[in-house]
Order: C-alpha cells, then sequence, then structure tokens
C-alpha cells in the first residue's frame, strides 16, 4: 500500500510543487487548506487558488478553520508582545502550534503518516538543516517545532532553489500562473505595517519621552511600540550631531532610552522556554540571533530551561521577544526566547 502524506496548501507556487512532486514519487498525497488569520476577503482568493492546485495535481483538498486557534496562539500574542515593549515572532508560534501542531493532528485523523510543506528547510528525521538556497533558507522561523514529530516531516524543496520551482512552474502547462503570483509578505497577516495593525488592538501613537542612559529626558518619539532595540530613526534627539539608537523601552512609562552605536553591543544573552533537538547542557555553537543575520560564535550554557549565551563578537541590537536559533554549520540545534541581552 502507497504511504500517506497530508501536504500543507496555501495555494503558493512552493506548495504546489511539492504536492506534485510528492504525488511523482508514489505517494498518496492529500492537502490541507488552513485558514489561518483572518484578514478580509484573503481565503477567498488562497483556498480557491489551493483548490486549483489539488485539482491540477488531481488530490483531494481538505478546509480546516483555525481562525480561532491562530488568534490566541500567534495574533494575540503578537499583540501583547509588542504591548510589553518586546519585539515577537509570530512565525515561530504559528509554525509550532499550527503548520506543525494541527497540521500533525489533522494528519492523525486520516492516517497520513507524513506531513509535507514547502517550506525551504532540510530534515533527516534528527535535526533539521538549513536550505541549500540560502536566499529562501526558513529554517530560523521553525526551530520551535516538537521535535517527536521530525521523522514524520518532509520538505522537497529544501535542496532546491526558488528559482528552479518557479522556472519549473511555468513551464508546466497549467500551472503558469503560480510562477507568477506575488511572493508572500514575511508576516502574513500583515498587510501594510504592523503599526497600522497594531492600532486596531492598543494604543499606539502616544508622544513620550526619550531618555539618554543617565536618565535625563532629551527628545521625544511617537510611542514606544514604534520601536525596537536598535532602531535609529522616528524620534528626536535634542542637539545631537551622531546617530542615536533605541538601547531600551520601558512600556509602563511609554520611555526609550538611547544611545551610541557602541552602546547597543552586547556579549551576554539570556533565552528561555527553549526547544532543543540534542540533549547537550553545555556547548560551543553558533547563534543568530534575527532572521537574515550572520550566525555568531558563542558559548552556551543551559540551566533549567534557561541559556545562558556568551557571545564571541558583540552583537548590535538584541531584541527581546526574538528568537535566538543555535547552529553547528548548516545543522539547527535548538534555540530558545530572547529574555535578556
Ligand atoms: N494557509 C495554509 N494552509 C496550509 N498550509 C500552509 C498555509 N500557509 C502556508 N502553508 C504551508 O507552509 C509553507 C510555507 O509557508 P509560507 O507562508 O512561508 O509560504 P511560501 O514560502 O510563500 O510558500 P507557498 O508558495 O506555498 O505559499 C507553504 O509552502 C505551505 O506548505
Amino acid at each position: 500500500m502507497k504511504e500517506k502524506v497530508l501536504v500543507g496548501m496555501s495555494g503558493g507556487v512552493d506548495s504546489t510543487i511539492t504536492s506534485l512532486l510528492l504525488k511523482e514519487q508514489g505517494y498518496e498525497v492529500e492537502g490541507l487548506y488552513m485558514k489561518l488569520h483572518s484578514k478580509p476577503g484573503y481565503h477567498e482568493i488562497h483556498q480557491a487558488r489551493a483548490q486549483k492546485a489539488a485539482d491540477f495535481v488531481g488530490i483531494k483538498l481538505h478546509v480546516l478553520d483555525l481562525q480561532e486557534t491562530f488568534n490566541e496562539k500567534v495574533f494575540q500574542p503578537f499583540i501583547d508582545t509588542y504591548a510589553e515593549g518586546k519585539t515577537p515572532n509570530p512565525c515561530a508560534l504559528c509554525n509550532r502550534n499550527l503548520k506543525f501542531g494541527e497540521m500533525i493532528k489533522f494528519a492523525d485523523e486520516i492516517g497520513a503518516q507524513y506531513l509535507a510543506t514547502g517550506h525551504y528547510i532540510k530534515t533527516d528525521g534528527e535535526y533539521l538543516y538549513a536550505a541549500d538556497d540560502d536566499t529562501k533558507d526558513q529554517s530560523y522561523f521553525l526551530f520551535y517545532i516538537n521535535r517527536e514529530i521530525l521523522p514524520r516531516l518532509k520538505f522537497p524543496l529544501g535542496e532546491r532553489h526558488k528559482k528552479d520551482i518557479k522556472e519549473l512552474a511555468a513551464s508546466i502547462k497549467g500551472l503558469e500562473s503560480f510562477s507568477s503570483q506575488a511572493e508572500s509578505s514575511e508576516i502574513c497577516f500583515v498587510e501594510t505595517t504592523y503599526t497600522d495593525l497594531l492600532k486596531d488592538y492598543v494604543k499606539v501613537d502616544q508622544v513620550g519621552e526619550v531618555l539618554d542612559q543617565e536618565g535625563n529626558v532629551v527628545g521625544e518619539h511617537k510611542g514606544y511600540m514604534h520601536y525596537t532595540i536598535g532602531k535609529r530613526k522616528g524620534f528626536t534627539v535634542h542637539g545631537a550631531h551622531d546617530p542615536h539608537f533605541v538601547l531600551s523601552i520601558n512600556p509602563e512609562k511609554n520611555q526609550i532610552v538611547v544611545g551610541k552605536k557602541e552602546d547597543l553591543a552586547c556579549y551576554d544573552v539570556k533565552l528561555n522556554n527553549l526547544n532543543m533537538f540534542d540533549d547537550r547542557k553545555e556547548f560551543d555553537t553558533t547563534v543568530k540571533l534575527r532572521y537574515r543575520t550572520k550566525a555568531v560564535k558563542c558559548n552556551v550554557k543551559i540551566e533549567n530551561d534557561v541559556a545562558y549565551l556568551k557571545l564571541e563578537e558583540s552583537v548590535f541590537g538584541v531584541a527581546v521577544g526574538q528568537a535566538a536559533v543555535f547552529y553547528d554549520d548548516d545543522k539547527l540545534i535548538g534555540g530558545g526566547w530572547i529574555i535578556e541581552s
């Protein structure tokens, strides 16, 4: 009997080609479109595209409405994190709870041994690895998925390049339109800017004080949620000639503290809520403290679900709330959430 794979189908080119490749490899493939966020008009278009893709590949498409779960596990934490003066990472939460949480539950329900997505990432069933196409690598956002499910995951695009996937779709009669669709934005539920979105839920635009490191008021800002650590624009510093950067954010007082670039330099970082793919408690590795930054060498000590990092070189602008992800070369060995830097 053929082995069954459930493919997460978003209506985009990547998941369409993923389902096609798996079908060609001889699997019994079924697709799932999940209604995640509640952006008006979004699902009508994307569900129809996913259906078109499923019809082309010749597979069944299931649809699940997970808007409530998404709101509770991803969207509300996104709002709350900004309100706490921190910088959220909704994609990592969505991957753990929805794409590799609810979706694996659904795979169980339909008797599918495997779950596949069009993410650019690789796995050997034990670890995750950065994708071969480093312009598209999404491994950073998958660091928080449950370790137990790794043997059940398939990522057919991990060894391919996005441009080849688009070319392949363009060359297949019936799939040409998928190759020319706009790339999805970094946070799928943000239409314009995150502050525009936040405005519907919390008071974003409240003018506040800019302080120097001694606590003197030196200028004005637009409201603390407009800023992340390391930002250098959008606030005034009276009489300043050099650029100033946000060093810390105080949500209770609606204040931001600013300083020079060198004041941002950080060598020590503390993480909690770890998700590790191996059991070492003290090791040398490299860490990415943001998406699209180079991984820096560090030493890690783990005690009671808290990781203490000593960086070998300074990093500028480490934001509380963001994910810190460990890599031994391209092997992802785990990570956690930044609570102090
Ligand atoms: N609404 C959804 N329902 C089911 N699966 C989804 C959904 N959104 C994303 N996925 C799965 O997660 C993968 C990565 O999602 P991402 O949002 O990063 O899309 P992408 O890189 O633009 O891929 P695609 O071209 O398939 O949209 C998709 O390829 C798909 O397998």
